[in-house]
């Protein structure tokens, strides 16, 4: 308590312990609230009125989602290949308008993984929208071929993984964030913020075997949202907020697909993991939109996972954030000795890699 003398003076040190206690007492306060989330309460993605494009729209996650922001009352714009099941989609999403009648649908047909496709995909998208750029772009687009690494094929398969997964984000982003970041559409840093979302995995956050031509294009996905993150700094009178959304299991038509490629360990070591459907993960990502998060969950796993990684990543709540990964290394010390013990199990069970039956694909 010396220091105390030193910075009170002698004749007020009997009411300094006041002070003192009202101001430990208005930390706590504030604290708890920081906690509770109570400066936290609005929206910080609205879309009412304002126009969304989303890749990876016509089916799973991407169609859920367009439905979904389109019964909050956003203009919506799909991209994917398939024309039929687009659409589709689009009727789904159009008889989820808010207002039909002001509300504004439309589709466009882009394969993201081939190179500069997101020129032609905005130059669209701003002819439709009147000149104006989509505010929010939510990159949902992928797709999982999960096999061994010493698998035949698998090394064409991590090359069209990362094609579609990571350079349709990324191709996708630059051409965006052009737009959305050049001084003739400077505004100011108050200014309601433009969003592009990017759409990884919880692989991200904790690789497991069965998954290497997949995972690292999601990886990847971190990194450079991580960057652009750091150079949006650059322009504080352009807004915009990069996101990442981390899913896990999705029953979706991919889920169906990539099943068919998916190792027999790979299958072990997701039992019993959560399985959301795509409407569940839809809702469950917009809020965490709504919420201001940098990186988005949807499970509880998911954030546990994502406060045992965050490295120099922005937190979506400093103190919680910190807090919960302080544990996950102790949790992981378990979790590690289980995944490595079934792994250990199934090599003993089914032998060398080598002799397991060929699959029909
Ligand atoms: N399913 C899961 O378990 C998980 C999925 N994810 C990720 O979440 C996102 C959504 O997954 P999910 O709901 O399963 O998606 P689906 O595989 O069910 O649907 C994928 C969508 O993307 C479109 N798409 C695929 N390839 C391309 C391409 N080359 N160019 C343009 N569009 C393309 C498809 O339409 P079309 O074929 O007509 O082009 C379709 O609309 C993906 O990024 C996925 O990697 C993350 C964690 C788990
Ligand atoms: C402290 C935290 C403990 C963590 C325990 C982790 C257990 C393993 C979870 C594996 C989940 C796999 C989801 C795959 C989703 C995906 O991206 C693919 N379906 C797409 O192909």
């Amino acid at each position: 308590m010396d220091y105390l003398q030193n910075l009170v003076p002698e004749s007020l040190l009997p009411l300094s312990s006041t002070p003192l206690l009202l101001a430990t007492g208005t930390l706590g306060v504030a604290l708890i609230g920081i906690i509770m989330g109570l400066f936290g309460r609005k929206n910080h993605m609205p879309v009412e009125g304002r126009t969304v494009l989303i890749t990876g729209a016509s089916e799973g996650m991407g169609r859920s989602v367009a439905i979904q922001l389109a019964r909050k009352g956003a203009h919506i714009i799909l991209v994917s290949r398939n024309v039929g099941r687009l659409e589709e989609a689009l009727a789904d999403v159009q008889a989820a308008a808010k207002s039909p009648a002001t509300q504004r649908f439309r589709w466009i047909s882009a394969d993201v993984s081939e190179p500069d496709y997101a020129s032609a995909v905005i130059a669209e998208a701003i002819a439709w929208n009147g000149g104006a750029a989509p505010d929010i772009v939510w990159c949902v687009a992928g797709m999982s071929t999960p096999m061994l690494w010493e698998e035949e094929g698998s090394m064409a398969a991590a090359r069209r993984n990362m094609d579609v997964n990571y350079f349709g984000a990324a191709e996708m982003s630059r051409t965006i964030l052009k737009e959305w970041l050049s001084p003739e559409n400077s505004t100011s840093p108050k200014s309601e913020p433009k969003h592009i979302i990017f759409t990884a995995s919880v692989l991200t956050f904790f690789a497991i075997a069965g998954y290497s031509p997949y995972t690292p294009s999601k990886w990847a996905l971190r990194g450079l949202a991580d960057t652009l993150e750091s150079e949006m700094h650059l322009y504080p009178d352009n807004p915009v907020k990069v996101h990442v959304v981390y899913p896990a299991t999705i029953t979706s038509p991919g889920f169906e697909r990539e099943n068919a490629t998916k190792p027999g360990i790979a299958f072990e070591l997701e039992k019993g993991e959560s399985v959301e459907t795509p409407d569940t993960v839809a809702e469950r990502s917009i809020a965490g939109l709504e919420a201001g998060d940098h990186f988005v969950t949807v499970t509880i796993l998911g954030r546990l996972m994502r406060c045992g990684v965050m490295g120099g990543s922005t937190r979506n709540n400093w103190i919680i954030d910190t807090v919960i990964g302080w544990f996950v290394p102790i949790i992981y010390f378990f979790v590690l000795m289980d995944i490595n013990g079934k792994i250990a199990k199934y090599a003993k069970t089914h032998g060398h890699p080598n002799t397991y039956p060929k699959k029909a694909v």
